[in-house]
């Protein structure tokens, strides 16, 4: 066996074949020989996605195993197995038993793979805490991250604290309030609201430390170090689709395993000076504020509840006014409509690092984030006035499942910038061709309705004389819908309904008068769509903020550039997830992965 400091080697056996194996500082690489010494295939590991090596055979699925014979030792890395229904690539737990000619040449390797593990894959984390939401998704959370995660972060030597929720906000209370010292990141077992919790307490108790205000809209924030990591057991879990490409609980414990890293952007909304949310995948006004509201009513159907709510929302057929002003970011960056896909290691992110943080180390970032905001003038701000079906402000593609490209496609994780999509007033085919094309690979922006801007900020105002038209004034119209019917019935029983009467004149098939929709009381099931939707329609929607219905209609949005880091590398692009940045020498740094 030759040792030094970048290389090992040795000849080691796979069941009855023999190998030469080769330890470098970034693969591990093992090719068959055949009889006559000559070499066959060779299977390469990047040290950066080793797992962890084990004296003797080990089997960690379905249960630990370990048969612990002297000469051999197991190696686990990360394995990609196909695509998944996602975007994305899969990850698995790859497994291989090595057999070596003597005790002591194992215990070389064992000793050897570690310490590359420690000195070339340093930003692995040793200590996390763990929030489980048992009462996510499908209800799920525990029996997911013990049969499928815990087991890997103890191959991987990780230690893990785990908190299972008890209530709402439980986890961001303990981030924001709780002694962290030791932990390198937070995880979240649950969908995107328990994302949301994380989001909030490491922004704020970054903020805190570094003696900032969350509240000044115009203020700049500290960006956090504290990463967070998503097992995905919710709902939609759009953020973790979103950044790694397929919702799989496996993949993303080994993206955290390995201490991967992809920067966020986040947009803070406030309301005059209070900040009111932060949100990552979609601030929402009209029909995505309304599917949210209605879904919220069925939660007992669990995920399908945003199904339901959308059928609803949709023949429902709503639209509202507003003014929505915006600060257009750099067009010549990128463009929404560019065509381009924000892939792992993505160049308009990585240059949005370097404008970011220009000159940056990690010493320095705050004193350098503060350049994003006195070196450049905020640009003009641009104004549009009118009726809108939805207004949708996203800092990322916001995939999910439902929607495999999202809601922006040609959004960037990381760039500093957030997609701002209005749709304008249309009649029913026309949104609905919009929605079903967020379904395929159809471009959802060409459409004589719709309009895309790239952004770094947005305001939204209601019409002069709409009175405040805060979210509980929503709630009340929508709870007026009995009386009011009842007092249609008696007063106008030949009037049509509001969806017969309204511009579009789309949804003929809901059309009926109040005498013929009965009163409350005595409808059938069928007339509930018309109790729904043919009350007088609110003025005013509420803001749907990652899957929460905020307390305001009136708000301002600005988005911080990578102010959090997740455990996660963007979606992989199978082609380029071969030789893409493992060797720092390659990107020289300068990737999104290795720049910080
Ligand atoms: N123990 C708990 N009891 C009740 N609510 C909780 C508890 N723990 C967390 N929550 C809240 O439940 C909400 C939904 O959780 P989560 O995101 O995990 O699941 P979900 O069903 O996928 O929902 P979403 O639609 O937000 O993705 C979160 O906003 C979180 O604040
Ligand atoms: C004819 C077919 C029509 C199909 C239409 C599909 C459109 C899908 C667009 C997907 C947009 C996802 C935006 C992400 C929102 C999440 O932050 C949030 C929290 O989980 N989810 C919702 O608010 C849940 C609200 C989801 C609304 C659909
Ligand atoms: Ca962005």
């Amino acid at each position: 066996m030759e040792i030094n400091t970048l290389k090992v080697e040795s000849s080691l056996w796979i069941g009855n074949k023999r190998y030469r194996a080769a330890l470098s500082a970034w693969y591990f690489s093992w090719t068959e020989l055949d009889k006559k010494n000559r070499e066959k295939k060779t299977v390469s590991v990047r040290v950066s996605e080793v797992i962890g090596v084990e004296d003797g055979r080990v089997e960690i699925q379905p249960q630990k195993k370990v048969e612990d014979t002297d000469r051999d030792f197991t190696l686990f890395y990360v394995k990609r197995s196909g695509r998944g229904s996602g975007q994305g690539v899969l990850w698995s737990l790859g497994r291989t038993q090595f057999s070596c000619p003597s005790r002591d040449l194992r215990d070389q390797w064992v000793t050897q793979v570690r310490t590359a593990l420690k000195t070339h894959s340093p930003a692995r984390p040793h200590r996390l805490l763990v929030f489980i939401n048992p009462f996510g998704g499908k209800r799920r959370g525990k029996q997911i991250f013990h049969s499928l995660v815990a087991p890997l972060f103890e191959l991987a030597g990780i230690s893990s604290h785990v908190v299972v929720t008890e209530r709402a906000n439980q986890a961001r209370d303990h981030i924001l309030k709780k002694d962290l010292t030791g932990f390198d990141g937070v995880v979240c077992v649950g969908g995107d609201g328990m994302f949301s919790e994380l989001l909030h307490g490491v922004i704020g108790r970054t903020q805190q430390e570094a003696g900032l205000s969350e509240h000044d809209p115009s203020g700049v924030l500290q960006p956090c170090d504290l990463h967070i990591g998503i097992i995905p057991a919710g709902s939609t879990d759009c953020v973790c689709f979103a950044t790694v490409g397929v919702n799989d609980p496996v993949t993303s414990a080994l993206h955290i395993i390995i201490g991967d890293s992809q920067p966020l952007d986040v947009c803070a909304v406030h309301h005059q000076s209070s900040l009111v949310r932060y949100s990552v995948s979609l601030v929402g006004y009209g029909f995505y504020g309304d599917v949210l509201a209605e879904s919220e009513r069925h939660r007992w159907m669990g995920p399908l509840r945003y199904d339901y709510s959308g059928c609803m929302m949709y023949l429902c057929n709503r639209s509202y006014q507003g003014t929505v002003q915006f600060l257009l970011a750099d067009p010549g960056l990128s463009s929404p409509r560019d065509k381009t896909r924000c892939l792992s290691g993505c160049r308009v992110c990585s240059e949005s690092t370097e404008r970011l943080f220009p000159l940056s180390d990690s010493c320095s970032l705050y004193s350098d984030k503060l350049s994003q905001y006195s070196d450049q003038s905020e640009g003009e701000w641009m104004s549009v006035s009118g009726r809108f079906k939805c207004i949708s402000l996203t800092c990322m593609s916001s995939s999910c499942p439902k929607s495999p490209l999202g809601l922006s496609p040609s959004a960037h994780l990381a760039d500093g910038t957030g997609d701002l999509i209005l749709v304008r007033d249309t009649n029913a085919l026309g949104f609905l061709t919009y929605l079903h094309r967020h379904t395929t690979s159809q471009d959802q922006f060409d459409l004589p309705f719709v309009e895309v801007h790239r952004v770094k900020a947005v305001k939204f105002t209601l019409p002069p004389g709409e009175d405040s038209g805060e979210a509980e004034k929503y709630e009340r119209s929508e709870q007026n819908t009995e009386e009011e019917e009842e007092e249609a019935v008696m007063e106008h029983p030949d009037k049509p309904c509001v969806h017969e009467s309204s511009k579009s004149g789309s949804l003929q098939h809901l059309a009926c008068t109040a005498k013929e929709r009965g009163a409350p009381g005595k409808r059938k099931t069928s007339d509930f769509l018309c109790g729904l939707c043919c009350s007088k329609p609110p003025a005013v929607s509420v803001w749907n903020c990652d899957g929460e219905i905020l307390p305001h209609t009136e708000i301002s949005c600005r988005v911080h550039g990578q102010l959090v880091r997740l455990y996660a590398r963007g979606i992989e692009d199978e082609a380029r997830a071969v030789g893409l940045c493992e060797d720092s020498r390659d990107c020289k740094g300068k990737c999104v992965l290795h720049s910080r």
